[in-house]
């Protein structure tokens, strides 16, 4: 275990509750009960050579007469950085894409139609350091940098979707660098690209030194395994965000993230499983793990000591459905896939049932909305 780090939420319950009382905890914590894939015996042996946990989980859906099951397989990654951040550029690049073809190898004989990384994989999370050099270095064309040109390898040789968020910098467009979701289809070309909508400006995430917000919308990607989203990390707190990648059409909306325990674990377990639930839609929450050390010092502007360390990401990357069910998550500490087997027809059967979008009144908040945003709104209050 990490120093002084817990393994995960679901270990400690595991051992500390009796088996009995065990049961009703995890009904009443994570809902309706997933069940536990049975993956090829020879993935797992894969993963526990290469040292990353594997662990995978089934949802189910409501037989129904006119629609066959509609089932699909996401793989979600979460990583450590693999090289010190002082190493060179070129050298981080390619141990990291080392470590994600091993994984995706094993997501592909755990039949996975979907894989998503985390946040910004390619790198480091340097943007608490506001330096500008060496970590501008990592951005890459979205069309066709080496990453993309790499998932373009390995989503052909395993047919299947790779979701790769990258730095991207836009040559076309000044130089503009941006925090980017390359889609990859399985037939390995490039289905597009959505940038962060929401930047965040707390803690140290610096990162609105770095980057612009993003200027694609909300686009949803039509694949051959199912409609798909991505909403990254900052945008998980915002309701608006999720809501809008659903009223295109999202089935599944991968969250990839890089945030810290002490900012946000809290909110981690709830914030994409709302969206689920409030969208009829699975969502997928992908953090990274590791504790990442940058060689100069720098401050968070609170009056503490400059240090070198971000704090720690605590990976526990889990997908949630829209009848309010998830899975555990995976590790705090540890590197892993998590893969999950979900009927996407299971969206409209919980929207059919709760009808969250039949009564959801958009027309009342795009009207009090278009009036919120004018610069001479005037606040709806009642006085005496
Ligand atoms: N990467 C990123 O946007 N992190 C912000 C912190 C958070 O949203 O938890």
């Amino acid at each position: 275990m990490a120093a002084g780090e817990v393994s995960s939420l679901e270990d400690c319950l595991e051992e500390h509750l009796p088996p009995a009382v065990l049961q009703h905890v995890w009904r009443m914590l994570y809902g309706k009960d997933t069940r536990k894939l049975d993956l090829p015996k020879s993935a797992l042996t894969a993963s526990l050579e290469k040292d990353f946990q594997l662990k995978g989980f089934g949802f189910e859906a409501a037989i129904e007469q006119l629609r066959q099951p509609r089932v699909v397989r996401v793989g979600l990654i979460q990583n450590k950085i693999l090289l010190p951040t002082d190493s060179p550029v070129s050298e981080q690049v390619a141990a990291l894409q080392k470590r994600i073809a091993d994984i995706v190898e094993v997501a592909a004989m755990c039949g996975v139609n979907i894989v998503c990384l985390q946040e910004a994989w390619t790198m480091p999370f340097a943007f608490c350091t506001r330096e500008k050099l060496p970590w501008t270095e990592f951005a890459e064309s979205a069309e066709d940098g080496q990453t993309t040109r790499f998932c373009q390898e390995l989503a052909r040789k395993y047919n299947l979707v790779i979701v790769s968020p990258i730095l991207e910098r836009d040559e076309f467009h000044g130089d503009t660098l941006w925090n980017t979701a390359v889609v990859i289809s399985n037939s390995g070309k490039v289905l597009g690209k959505t940038r962060k909508n929401h930047i965040p400006r707390v803690g140290d995430f610096n990162e609105s030194t770095y980057y612009m917000e993003g200027n694609t919308g909300h686009k949803v990607f039509q694949t051959q395994f199912g409609r798909i989203a991505v909403n990254i990390c900052f945008g998980r707190h915002h309701p608006l965000n999720w809501l809008m990648y659903s009223i295109n059409g999202a089935e599944i909306i991968f969250n990839p993230c890089a945030t810290v325990g002490a900012l946000s674990e809290p909110m981690w377990p709830i914030e994409a499983r709302n969206a689920a639930i409030a969208n009829h839609c699975f969502t997928c929450g992908i953090n990274r793990v590791g504790t990442e050390h940058f060689k100069n010092e720098f401050t968070s502007a609170d009056g503490q000591k400059a240090h070198h360390e971000f704090g720690h990401f605590y990976g526990s990357s889990y997908v949630a459905a829209p009848d309010g069910s998830r899975t555990p998550g995976l590790s705090r500490i540890e590197d892993g896939l998590l893969v999950a087997e979900l009927d996407l027809n299971l969206c409209r059967q919980i929207n059919d049932k709760w009808a969250f979008k039949m009564t959801g009144r958009y027309e009342l908040y795009a009207d009090e909305l278009a009036e919120a945003v004018q610069p001479n709104f005037d606040p709806y209050i009642v006085t005496e």
